[in-house]
């Protein structure tokens, strides 16, 4: 579906320009911002050349927070005004895309925002830095997974590599010029009860040419405790409830410590 998103080509490129320049910077700058806690409001990774499971790991990474407080690196010069003002204009996008979603649900469209604390929902500016690698048959840039909030936008630099699966199979994808990737999460599937499924992804990498994207997901605020929207279970509808309430910031700690929410909060049928 493509819908008008009203963010500026010129914004999409200087932030992916940011990006490449904070890469770019000396290891040793990027390195102020390491560490392994998920909490941390910035935080930079190099996992290039790690084995991990069958693949080697291909991947740099920036993640910050950057709602409800705007947490960025202040360097390289003007890059965290840019991002402020992408994530600004991102989260707004995915907002009127949820209006929609509400009422595809039955809902009326502010039904996810209030129902998940929006005005303080947690969003992350997630980049990642894919280096031109050797022998890609034998890397990942990143493995198979789902993203923890309601919905994420990606965009990238014209390089290919994400991949989703659909029916078992992977399927190579690629933004259009100017356009948003939109994916699914996990609250979006917890939320409506299974209606929207969370979309399993990867990023492949290549020996021709760097990949940078960027992927902003956005989530409840992190104290919400998300379940099924109780009209969507119970009574006239039939329908039980299949995953178990959680709050967001539990949720992510066990996401992000690798290991799959989804699978644990999913209830099994009887
Ligand atoms: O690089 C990509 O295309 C995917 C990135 C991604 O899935 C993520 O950051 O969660
Ligand atoms: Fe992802």
């Amino acid at each position: 579906m493509l819908v008008n998103h009203g963010v500026s080509e010129s914004l999409m490129k200087q932030v992916l320009e940011g990006c490449n320049e904070f890469f770019n910077l000396p290891m040793e700058e990027k390195m102020e911002f390491e560490g392994k806690d998920i909490w941390k409001p910035i935080r930079f990774g190099t996992g290039v050349d790690v084995k991990v499971e069958k693949f080697f790991f291909w991947r740099d990474f920036l993640k910050c927070y950057v709602h409800p407080h705007f947490s960025f690196p202040n360097k390289p010069k003007g890059f965290s005004e840019v991002a402020e003002e992408y994530s600004k204009r991102t989260r707004e996008v995915i907002k009127e895309l949820l209006k929609g979603v509400s009422e595809s649900l039955g809902f009326e469209e502010s039904y996810i925002e209030k129902a998940m604390n929006l005005d303080s929902g947690s969003q992350i500016f997630a980049a990642n830095l894919y280096p031109i690698c050797p022998q890609p048959e034998i890397a990942m840039g990143i493995p198979a997974h789902t993203d923890h909030g309601l919905l994420t936008l990606l965009i990238e630099n014209d390089i290919r590599g994400l991949q989703i699966q659909h029916n078992g199979e992977w399927f190579n994808v690629h933004p259009l010029p100017n356009s948003f990737l939109v994916n699914s999460g996990d609250h979006l599937e917890i939320l409506s009860n299974g209606r929207y499924k969370s979309i399993k992804h990867r990023a492949v990498v290549n020996n021709k040419a760097t990949r940078i994207s960027i992927a902003v997901p956005l989530g409840p605020s992190l104290d919400k405790v998300v379940g099924p929207a109780p009209e969507l279970i119970g009574g006239e509808t039939g329908r039980r409830a299949a995953y178990l309430p959680m709050t967001y910031k539990d949720y992510m700690e066990r996401q992000l410590e690798g290991k799959p929410c989804l699978d644990h909060v999913r209830i099994p049928v009887a």
